[in-house]
């Protein structure tokens, strides 16, 4: 991880639908790094990364991927980042390679070049066995998978995920997790929301907590302890006395 250069950087993020979602929040994202984003449901995660992939405009505020303004150059952003929704859409006449070398055609990546990285990316995820399958037979937790390689194909440096072990098994969590761990030590980096905690307290480098659309707390879980003042506390009694804290306030 190098410290002084940052794949995300948001400035003053805000977004309002019938009441605030996201309120003038800053976030840093340092490359390499592994970030998990928590907070309780409707918090802002969601709306936050769909603003930072370019799915919602901000009402107000700055994203800036690897130093690219993604508000005003949002092509170029797009290109150094995957976004994976909670709810991903993939096409069902299609098998996951037919689906891989689409996505990749639109990247403008040649066949030659995105098939080996389709199976390569398939076999990681436990898919290569139905590669030639259509997709509509699949299960959630493998459509989901189908996505994430979708999302994969052009090589993004910045993976952004939303909620990606929903649904998933206990193998299928191993192959994302063994995935994602893999981009990382490869130098991507990768933002995530979930709710389950002890995910984000094995795998990630720094954790972000999000309440009412302010990032109420950020660190390692040792400097998370050591703000809360409880050296041998889990994440999960922290998260709870920080969001009690928050809805206090
Ligand atoms: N398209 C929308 N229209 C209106 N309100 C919305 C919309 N999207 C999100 N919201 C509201 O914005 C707030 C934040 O929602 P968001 O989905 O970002 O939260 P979240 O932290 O991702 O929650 P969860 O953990 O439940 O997925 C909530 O009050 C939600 O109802």
């Amino acid at each position: 991880m190098k410290p002084d250069s940052s794949a995300l950087e948001v400035r003053g993020l805000t977004k309002r639908f019938d009441r605030l979602a996201v309120d003038n929040l800053d976030l840093t994202i340092h490359a390499g790094e592994f970030y998990a984003l928590v907070g309780p449901n409707g918090a802002g995660k969601t709306t936050t990364l769909r603003m930072v992939a370019g799915l919602l405009r901000p009402d107000a505020g700055h994203v800036s991927i690897f130093g690219i303004d993604a508000l005003q150059n949002p092509v170029a952003a797009k290109q150094a980042m995957a976004w994976v929704s909670d709810e991903p859409m993939i096409y069902d006449k299609l098998t996951p390679l037919e689906y891989l070398e689409f996505v990749a055609g639109l990247w403008g990546i040649a066949p030659a070049v995105s098939k080996p990285v389709a199976e390569e990316l398939l076999t990681s995820l436990g898919l290569a066995p139905h590669r030639h399958e259509r997709c509509e037979g699949f299960s959630k937790g493998m459509r989901q998978k189908v996505a994430l390689a979708g999302a994969l194909v052009h090589d993004p440096r910045l993976i952004i995920l939303d909620e990606p072990l929903t649904g998933l098994d206990a193998v299928s969590a191993r192959h994302v997790k063994g995935l994602l761990g893999d981009r990382v030590r490869a130098g991507c980096t990768v933002i995530m929301t979930t709710h389950i905690l002890e995910v984000a307290e094995r795998m990630s480098d720094r954790i972000g907590v999000i309440a009412a659309g302010r990032l109420v707390a950020e660190g390692t879980l040792t400097e998370l302890r050591q703000q809360n003042g409880h050296a041998d506390t889990s994440l999960e009694d922290l998260f709870i006395a920080l969001v009690t804290l928050q809805d206090a306030a």
